[in-house]
Order: C-alpha cells, then structure tokens, then sequence
C-alpha cells in the first residue's frame, strides 16, 4: 500500500497535505518527529513518499527543507500541495470562551492569531508547543478551561469543540508543501506543469543576470528565486528556481540545457503538475488521479466561494452607508458611475484572465441589487426618513 511521510502528530497541517495528495486513492500516512526522518524513510524506502513544507505566504520558504534538498538526499520533487493555513480556536465541549486561562499552540500558529488573541482573549495566557496537534491533545487531556489554536482536523482528532473556524490574523495565509520520491514522475509535454531547480555559481560579475536571461529569452515564467547559505564560505548561496513547464516540452529542456552550462551542480529536482492546474494534467494522464483532482478541485472551489460571499457582504455593507448620505438626493442612480465601475472590472478581469464577459454579466446584476437595495432601505427609513420612487435598473 501507498505510504507516505508526514511531520507529525496526527492531525497537523502536514497530515491534512498527505491526505490531499493521497485523495481517494487506498493508502496510508505515517507521522515522523522531524522532516529529516521524513527524508530518510523516503531515501531508504520505508515511505514511497514524503510530504514537506516548502514556504509559506506569511513566513517565507522553511529553510530546513531547502537544505536538505540541497545536501544529502538525492531525492525528486513529485508534486505540491497547497493548503490554505486557518487557525481554528478549539476547547473541551463545555468550555466558555470567558473561562479560558490558556492558549497552547506551535509559536508560528500563536504569532498568526496575535491580534486575534489581543482583541478576543486579552486575559488568557499564549503557551507554546511542539506543534499546532500537540497543543490540541494537551487540551483533551487537561480539565483545566484550556484552548488550543490549530487546524480544525486536530479537533476531531482529539475530541475537541471548534469555537472560532478562523482566528488568523490574515486570512489568505497558506502553505506549499512538495512531494518527495526517489524517482521524478514521468513528465508529458502539457501545460500546467512546473519544473524545480538547484545550483550554485561562479564568483564573477553577471553569473546570475545570465542564468535568468536563459528563462527570459524563452519566455519561461518563474514563480519562485530563492537563495540559500552554500555553508562553505561567506557569501557562497545555493539558487533554488521554480518555473512553469514541463522538461517533457523542447523549449524547457533548451534552458535547462543552457542553465547547466553557466552554473555549478545544476540539480533538477523534477517537473510535476502545478497545483491549481492537477487537475487538467491529472485527467490527461488519465486513471486514478481523475477524481483525486476533482474532489480538490472542489475545495478549491468552495474556498474561492466563501471569499466571493465575504467581499459581497463587504460591498453591501459599504452600500448602506451610500444609501445613508443619498438621503437627501433625488437620484439613486449614477449611470456615469455605473459606467466607469463595468469599464474597470472588464480591464481587470482582462489583466487576472479572466473572462471580461462573465465579469460583466455579475456586476450589472451587482449594480442593479446595489440599487434596489438602496432604494428600498430608503423606503422604508432603514437609511433615513425620506420616501423614494424605485428607481430604473441598469
Ligand atoms: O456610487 C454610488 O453612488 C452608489 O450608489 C453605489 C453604486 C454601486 O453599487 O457601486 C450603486 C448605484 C449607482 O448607480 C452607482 C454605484
């Protein structure tokens, strides 16, 4: 059976990546004690894989990882998982948030929800722990009125009772993590594919400049330059580059090809489907990845859901304190306006590519609700006193 490596205990963030990327496929995870035992079960077999932090959109790249992909192990990047990082407040089942005393988490979870803490639990003290799940069992065990910061996973793990889903202070905070395997996976020239690099270079005026210039004259994106201590000498650093495309495509393997001429030690890690475009790649491969995708795919989804519900909530809010200053305005209705808000949400879809119509379609019916609610909170004097006439819908 399939087995992968995860930094543990049960119910961290890593185990909540491997059961990503394991999906629906028949498997199973095992929790290591440090990402070093997880580079060695893979190298010598006692996991087909590993799943490891890679960076993180509040705390930058997790440096441990880069060296050893660096140093010792010869291992293959396979794959990335990106997790969206929410810190779920969690008590025993009959805890009230007034009683806690105490807050136990990993230091990097606690330093997240600072503001939250501050604001919410002012009189309850921040205890670190080993990890965000290790904080969760201490909690379970204690009958003192104790809360834990984690993911929600770690609460069903341990019995606990989520009280507040989100107490991050920003709420896009994620994490990539890779897949590690002895082997690279066999690479197709599609797209939605990205490929990872390490090298070091030559002391000499420019040796950088001419490495990226291999990418920029092919037009090959990067999505990551990252450069670490070479631990020989001061001022020695290791490059790390991820970039899209696939050494299955001819264009990739020219660079690659240039890239090896100009530095030193070109290690290629491997190519692999980027993750928001699995999906695609997976069903191309066809088999069991197929429906692996789609159950992502969805969460993914939901996830870009609940942000569009947020900011819709966010906009009427704002569109009652326009409605509040029209009181004393004859019209509701600001065809230029109206205007100037459809021209910029096109150019900005173009520029996101998206699609400028379908951007379009959802703000007219935006704009037409905008007014109908203003003109309706106006008439009943939710906004004030004065009685308005339904105005005409854009
Ligand atoms: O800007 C205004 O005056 C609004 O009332 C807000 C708003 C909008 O939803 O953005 C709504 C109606 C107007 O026709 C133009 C814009």
């Amino acid at each position: 059976m399939h087995k992968i490596g995860y930094l543990g205990p049960r119910g961290t963030f890593s185990e909540e990546a491997a059961l990503r990327h394991l999906g629906e496929r028949k498997g199973e995870t095992a929790g290591c004690s440090s990402i070093e035992e997880i580079f060695s079960g893979v190298a010598e077999g006692r996991f087909d894989e590993g799943i490891v932090p890679v960076e993180n959109s509040t705390e930058g790249s997790v440096g441990a990882v880069l060296d050893l992909l660096a140093g010792p192990f010869n291992l293959a990047v396979r794959g990335e998982v990106l997790l969206p990082v929410c810190q779920s407040l969690m008590v025993r089942p009959g805890t009230r948030l007034d009683q806690v005393e105490k807050v136990f988490s990993h230091s990097q979870a606690l330093a997240q929800c600072s503001r939250f803490l501050r604001r919410e639990l002012p009189g309850a003290l921040p205890v670190e722990c080993s990890s965000t799940a290790a904080a969760a069992a201490k909690v379970a065990g204690s009958s003192r009125p104790w809360a834990a910061l984690g993911p929600a996973r770690a609460a069903a793990v341990y019995g606990l009772q989520v009280v507040v889903p989100a107490a991050n202070d920003y709420p896009d905070n994620a994490t990539r993590f890779w897949v590690l395997g002895r082997e690279q996976v066999p690479c197709a020239a599609a797209h939605g594919y990205k490929t990872s690099i390490i090298f070091g270079l030559q002391d000499r005026p420019g040796a950088l400049y001419a490495v990226l210039r291999e990418f920029a004259l092919r037009g090959i994106n990067l999505t990551r330059i990252e450069s670490r201590p070479a631990k020989k000498n001061l001022g020695d650093y290791v490059f790390f580059i991820d970039f899209l495309g696939s050494q299955g495509q001819p264009g990739v393997q020219e660079v690659l090809g240039g890239v090896a001429s100009l530095t030193v030690g070109l290690k290629i890690l491997g190519s692999y489907p980027a993750w928001n475009c699995a999906g695609t790649d997976a069903l191309a491969s066809g088999g069991r990845e197929a429906s692996l995708t789609l159950a992502g795919l969805r969460r993914e989804l939901d996830a870009v859901d609940a942000r569009i519900a947020e900011l819709l909530a966010q906009r009427t809010r704002l569109i009652d304190r326009v409605a509040s200053l029209k009181q004393n305005e004859g019209n509701i209705r600001d065809p230029l306006r109206e205007e100037q808000i459809l021209s910029r949400v096109r150019q900005l879809s173009l520029t996101a590519g998206g699609d400028t119509e379908l951007a379009e379609e959802v703000w007219r019916v935006i704009l037409r609700h905008s007014v109908r609610r203003q003109a309706s909170r106006l008439a009943s004097g939710a906004a004030g006193n004065r009685q308005q006439a339904l105005p005409q819908a854009p």
